[in-house]
């Protein structure tokens, strides 16, 4: 199985919090029946199992800074080889977040076929996690978190969207625009890939 993974198609979800990642990618999932891995829902099941590595982890991500990258990559592989036998190829989101996590992403998995980049406005992400605070329960959508959420993306996950476009596999999307809009482009981008 380990070998296995080599083979299958990886497409990476990209963009700031309350971009969109979540949103688009379950309609990925729908269609075209990839396996949607999100990091950060992998680092909240740990959390929710109340284990001695969830408790550190809680204390990260309440404060909005990023849990350490070998981490996150043991979670990543880990789920790949075990749904390898059954997958159609992959759907990563909400990683890398840091360049140096994609640099250890190619040399212990493999390099991904595509990067795609849902972007808005600051503004725009700000108001669609306070609304999805009020329902979510996640502990970090509250106004402070979510200012270091975002300060972060700008720092340290932005230079890995430059990285991905030297090798020309990043398809940009306006994610201001109605759910459906931005799927329309984002079928595209993976009707595309060969
Ligand atoms: N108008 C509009 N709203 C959207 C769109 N995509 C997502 N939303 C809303 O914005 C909120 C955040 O979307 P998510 O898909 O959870 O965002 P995410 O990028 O996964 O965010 P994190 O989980 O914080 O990384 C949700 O409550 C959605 O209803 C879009 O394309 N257009
Ligand atoms: O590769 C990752 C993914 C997530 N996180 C942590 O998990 C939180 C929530 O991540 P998610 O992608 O769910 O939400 P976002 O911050 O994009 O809104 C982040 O703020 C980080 O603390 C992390 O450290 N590394
Ligand atoms: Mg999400």
């Amino acid at each position: 199985n380990y070998l296995k993974i080599w083979n299958l198609r990886v497409v990476l979800m990209s963009g700031g919090p309350g971009s969109g990642k979540g949103t688009q990618c379950e309609k990925i999932v729908a269609k075209y029946g990839y396996t949607h891995l999100s990091s950060g829902d992998l680092l909240r099941a740990e959390v929710a199992s109340g284990s001695e590595r969830g408790k550190q982890l809680q204390a990260i991500m309440q404060k909005g800074e990023l849990v350490p990258l070998d981490t996150v990559l043991d979670m990543i592989k880990d789920t790949m080889i075990a749904k390898a036998d059954v997958s159609k190829g992959y759907l990563i989101d909400g990683y890398p977040r840091e360049v140096k996590q994609g640099e250890e992403f190619e040399k212990k998995i493999g390099a991904p076929a595509l990067l795609l980049y849902v972007d808005a406005k600051a503004e725009t992400m700000v108001q669609r996690l306070m609304k999805r605070g009020e329902t979510s329960g996640r502990a970090d959508d509250n106004e402070e978190t979510i200012k270091k959420r975002l300060d972060l993306y700008y720092k340290a996950t932005e230079p890995v969207i430059a990285y991905y476009e030297k090798r020309g596999i990043v398809r940009k999307i306006n994610s201001e625009l109605p759910v459906d809009e931005v799927f329309a482009i984002v079928v595209k981008a993976i009707d595309e890939l060969k």
